[in-house]
This record gives structure tokens, C-alpha cells and sequence, in this order.
């Protein structure tokens, strides 16, 4: 396998790559009939990650952790469908995508290296999933709403009772689908470090055209069954015990930190914690409730609210913050938890490290290049100058218990 070719290639493609994916994925549904029916009706997000995942893989040829990487995606594919028969026929499609797509660069000796890697990347996959199947873990837990409460016009809190027992911890994130929106998963953080009672609490925010989102909060009721994916993502804790820490969350970034609050308080000692809580407008503080309760279990905790003033944008809450959080001390002694959008955290993060916190103790869900936009940027330069829209879920992260 030839790294510097793959790469060459693909950056041919990359310029093609609407062209590249329509072709992908019409020579793999007219070669394969039903497999259309794994796919969500609405594919465009479906091909930005296509390409998202290729360009991780291809960037990454010489990473040790990409095998790794590749066997937790095939355990994490299990719940698309995806049975070992679908990847010689994608390889198939892809290859001959390529092959019509790059034009002059698509040597003998082009087709070769994209033969070896994708043969190489399928049986990673492949692998992954094999391993779960054999230690019994399902490709998706079923879970039951108990319980659906509603704060204000977007926002829901759902409890659900996994039916078998599901293993995660504070901090971490599923994939959630349900039977109304078919086909579609969506990341949420798990709100609740684990219960004797198994339940785990999401919390929804309503996105404008979101269909999951909308469904979550509007539609679904106690009583109703949703999927959920294994537990992922690496913002669990890592602060040895007793030593200071400082969680900022903003809008339904509440969830994470709450579940690490709740691990927190079983055992707090004497900890410093500091907790800056933020939100679009007061009546969104949502977590505020709990706050006096979290006080009361762990005695060295700090509680800072900001919330955009009324009839202001809702990042104003962001500039209070970031003027407030200079008034702080000892930044360079604690890690710190960060969960909200995107664009808060691309604002926050600098911040931090101005007032002294090293870049790795800053732990929030990192931001993969996943893209819902439909203009493509066409090449290296342009994709850096304007990045595609980020999600904050990143299937890489998904190492439960990585130090
Ligand atoms: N683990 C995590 O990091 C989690 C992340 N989220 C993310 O949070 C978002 C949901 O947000 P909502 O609860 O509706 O919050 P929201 O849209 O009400 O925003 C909450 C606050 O975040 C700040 N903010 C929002 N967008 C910003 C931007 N572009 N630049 C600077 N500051 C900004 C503002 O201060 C705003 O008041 C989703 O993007 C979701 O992916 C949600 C839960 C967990």
C-alpha cells in the first residue's frame, strides 16, 4: 500500500467529489437492490460523511490508532445494518467511483494501492464487529421512555430503562434513533452518571428543521421504544480525586456536566470544583433547579449563571462568560470540562489556555470536519479557509475508560 498515492489520488477526487459520491451511490444501489433501504431517506448528510470518514482514514495511513479506530466503527456500523456481505459491494462501488472520477490519476498502480487500503480498512471493520458480536454486545440497546418533561417551547428531558444492561460513564454520549425518523441517529450526551436502576436521562434541545430533535421533543412519549447505540466519547473524568476542576456548559451542554457533577458528588472530600453555567436567555437555565442540591453534596463547589440579557442574541451569554471567567484564579492548577456548541467551544477553548490552562487539560467532545454543506470547498486550501459545518460528535473519541 502506497500512502503518498492514496493521498494523490483522493485529492483528485476530493475536487470531483460531489460527481465522486452521486456516482458511489448509484452504482451501489443499482448493483444491490435493498440496500437503499439502509440508508436514511434524505442522503446528503450521508455523503458528507462518506468523505468525512475517508478523508480521516486517508490523512491518517501511518496513525497506530487508526486500526483501532476502524474496529470501533465496525462495532458501532452493526447498528446500520451493515453485514459483511454490504463491504465487498461498497468497495466495489468506491473503487469504481474513483476510477471514473480521477480521471488520469487513476493508474494501475493507483487501483492497486485503493484495492489494498480499502481491503484493509473493511477487514478492520469487519473485525470490530466480529469482536462485539462475540462478547455478546448487542448492535443497539432498546430502551423504553419512562419519563418525557418539557422546559419551555425546545427543550425536553427524557428518561428511558435501557432493557439490558448498558454500560457507560459520566461524561460520555450515545447515538440515539427512533422508529419515527427511520433510519437516523443522533448523538446526545447521557445526562446521568450510572443508576442503580439502569435509567439514563437526555436531554434534547430543539433544532429548527432537526427532525430527530423535533420528534424527541414534540412527539415521542413514556411508553415508546428508542434505540441506543454504545456509549462513546472520551470527556469522562481524568482529574486525579481532590485535585480542582472548573465545568463550563452551555444550553444543553448542562447534560454531560451534570452526570460529571453527579459522579463528583458521591465522594467529593474537599474538592475544588468551579461550574459556570450558560444559557440563551434566564428562562433557559434549565440546570439551575439542581444547582442547590449539587451545592449541598459537594461542599468546595463554585456556581457561576450567565445567560444572554433579555432581547439580546443568544451568544451574548458567551462574551459575559468570557469576561467573567478572568475573574477566576489559578487557571494553570485545574482541568477543565467544556460541553456546548460548537461555536462556544471554538470561542471558549482560546480563552482558557490565554488565562493559563494547558491545551490538554482542556477535555470537551472534540469536533470532527463533518459537513451538512452542499457547496463544497475544492481543494486543501479552501476547505481550511472554509471549513464545513462541525457537529461536536466524533466516533474516534468513542474509547470508554481512555485515560
Ligand atoms: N457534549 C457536548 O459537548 C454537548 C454539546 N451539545 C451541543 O449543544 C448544542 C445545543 O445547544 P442548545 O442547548 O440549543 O444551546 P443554545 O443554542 O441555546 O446555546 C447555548 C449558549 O451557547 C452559546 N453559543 C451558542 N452558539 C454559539 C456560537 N456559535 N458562538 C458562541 N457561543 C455560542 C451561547 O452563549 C448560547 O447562549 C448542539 O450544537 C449540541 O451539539 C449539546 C449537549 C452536549
Amino acid at each position: 500500500m502506497d500512502p503518498q498515492l492514496l493521498r494523490s489520488t483522493f485529492a483528485v477526487v476530493e475536487r470531483r467529489a460531489e460527481q465522486a459520491v452521486t456516482f458511489f451511490y448509484s452504482h451501489l444501489f443499482w448493483h444491490n437492490p435493498g440496500v437503499r433501504d439502509l440508508f436514511p431517506e434524505d442522503l446528503r448528510p450521508q455523503r458528507d460523511r462518506l468523505f468525512a470518514a475517508l478523508t480521516h482514514v486517508v490523512t491518517r495511513l501511518d496513525d497506530p490508532g487508526l486500526a483501532d479506530y476502524l474496529g470501533r466503527l465496525g462495532r458501532d456500523h452493526r447498528k446500520f445494518l451493515a453485514a459483511p456481505a454490504l463491504y465487498p459491494a461498497v468497495g466495489a462501488s468506491l473503487l469504481t467511483a474513483f476510477a471514473r472520477t480521477a480521471g488520469t490519476a487513476w493508474t494501475p498502480a493507483a487501483e492497486k494501492a485503493w484495492t489494498e487500503a480499502y481491503t484493509l480498512v473493511a477487514d478492520l471493520m469487519m473485525r470490530g464487529a466480529q469482536e462485539a458480536e462475540q462478547a455478546g454486545e448487542p448492535a443497539w440497546w432498546d430502551a423504553d421512555v419512562v419519563r418525557h418533561l418539557r422546559y419551555g417551547d425546545d427543550l425536553a428531558v427524557l428518561t428511558l430503562r435501557p432493557r439490558q444492561p448498558y454500560m457507560y460513564s459520566a461524561g460520555q454520549y450515545a447515538s440515539v434513533s427512533s422508529l419515527r425518523v427511520p433510519r437516523i441517529w443522533r448523538t446526545y450526551s447521557l445526562a446521568n452518571a450510572p443508576r442503580p436502576d439502569g435509567t439514563v436521562d437526555l436531554h434534547v434541545s430543539r433544532i429548527r428543521g432537526g427532525r430527530m430533535s423535533t420528534a424527541l421533543v414534540d412527539e415521542v412519549r413514556p411508553g415508546e421504544t428508542l434505540r441506543l447505540s454504545a456509549a462513546g466519547g472520551a470527556t469522562v473524568h481524568r482529574t486525579p480525586a481532590g485535585a480542582p476542576r472548573t465545568y463550563i456548559a452551555a444550553g444543553t451542554g448542562w447534560a454531560p456536566v451534570r452526570a460529571l457533577l453527579e459522579e463528583l458528588a458521591v465522594d467529593p472530600g474537599e474538592t475544588e470544583a468551579r461550574l459556570f453555567l450558560v444559557a440563551r436567555a434566564r428562562e433557559y437555565l434549565y440546570g439551575q433547579a439542581e444547582l442547590d442540591a449539587f451545592a449541598q453534596r459537594i461542599p468546595g463547589l463554585g456556581v457561576t449563571c450567565i445567560a444572554s440579557a433579555p432581547r439580546h442574541p443568544r451568544d451574548q451569554a458567551t462574551e459575559r462568560l468570557l469576561q467573567a471567567l478572568p475573574a477566576s484564579l489559578h487557571w494553570a492548577d485545574h482541568d477543565v470540562y467544556l460541553a456546548g456548541p460548537p461555536g462556544f467551544l471554538t470561542e471558549t477553548v482560546p480563552v482558557l489556555e490565554a488565562l493559563g490552562t494547558a491545551p490538554a487539560r482542556i477535555f470537551h467532545d472534540r469536533l470532527p470536519a463533518i459537513g451538512r454543506s452542499h457547496t463544497r470547498p475544492q481543494g486543501a486550501a479552501e476547505w481550511l479557509l472554509s471549513p464545513p459545518e462541525l457537529q461536536w460528535h466524533d466516533p474516534e473519541a468513542r474509547a470508554p475508560g481512555e485515560p
